[in-house]
């Protein structure tokens, strides 16, 4: 690990970073297309809601919309299935619901990563129930371990089948403020 890597990260819970996967300035590259791509899908009608599911998407969600060019609401809905560990537990935990109604809504949900598919695919039907006009999901990284249904619109990069840390994305609760994204 170079000296740079350790003045930020260093080893936190025990565990060490090995390699950079994606630098701040990749992600910031695409994170703009990802926000052009946004703002031309949705025309004059839509009224947008984007939701963070936190807390993993914190940093990706503040980058992405302060680069959308179009009027939009924010919301957070908080679940969470990893506690400790690097493999699903299978049991989301949905700690905080969106406060704004879905119903008839143009909704994106923003997600840091789709690894086993538990999340999405427990959430989505839950929100579906709300009735919004359309729902899609935006995902900084996907491992494509899953198919989903709906397949989640915009993605970040197609991530490899490691454990990813750093901007937002935690081992028990380490390392969610690195700028870029790492393997454990
Ligand atoms: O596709 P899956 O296997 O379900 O994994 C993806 C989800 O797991 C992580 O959340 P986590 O439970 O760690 O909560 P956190 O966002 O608070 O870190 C991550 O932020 C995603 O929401
Ligand atoms: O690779 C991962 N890193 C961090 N959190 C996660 N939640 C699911 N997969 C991951
Ligand atoms: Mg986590």
């Amino acid at each position: 690990m170079s000296t740079n890597l350790e003045a930020s990260a260093g080893q936190l819970g025990g565990r060490d970073i090995r390699r950079v996967v994606y630098s701040e300035e990749r992600i910031a590259t695409r994170v703009r297309e990802m926000a052009d791509e946004i703002t031309h899908h949705f025309g004059p009608d839509d009224d947008l809601l984007v939701v963070g599911l936190l807390k993993g998407s914190f940093v990706f969600l503040a980058d992405l919309v302060r680069r959308i060019q179009r009027p939009l609401h924010v919301d957070f809905l908080v679940a969470a299935s990893y506690g400790t560990g690097t493999v699903s537990t299978g049991d989301l935990k949905l700690l905080y619901d969106p406060e704004a109604s879905l119903r008839d809504r143009s909704v994106v949900i923003v997600e840091d990563i789709i690894d086993s598919g538990h999340t999405l695919q427990r959430l989505v039907p839950l929100l579906r129930e709300r009735e919004p006009r359309s729902l899609d999901v935006c995902t900084l990284l996907h491992k494509r371990l899953v198919t989903l249904d709906p397949a989640a619109r915009w993605v970040g990069f197609d991530a490899p089948s490691e454990f990813l840390v750093g901007y937002g994305l935690d081992h028990a609760e380490d390392f969610r403020h690195l700028p870029y994204v790492a393997s454990l």
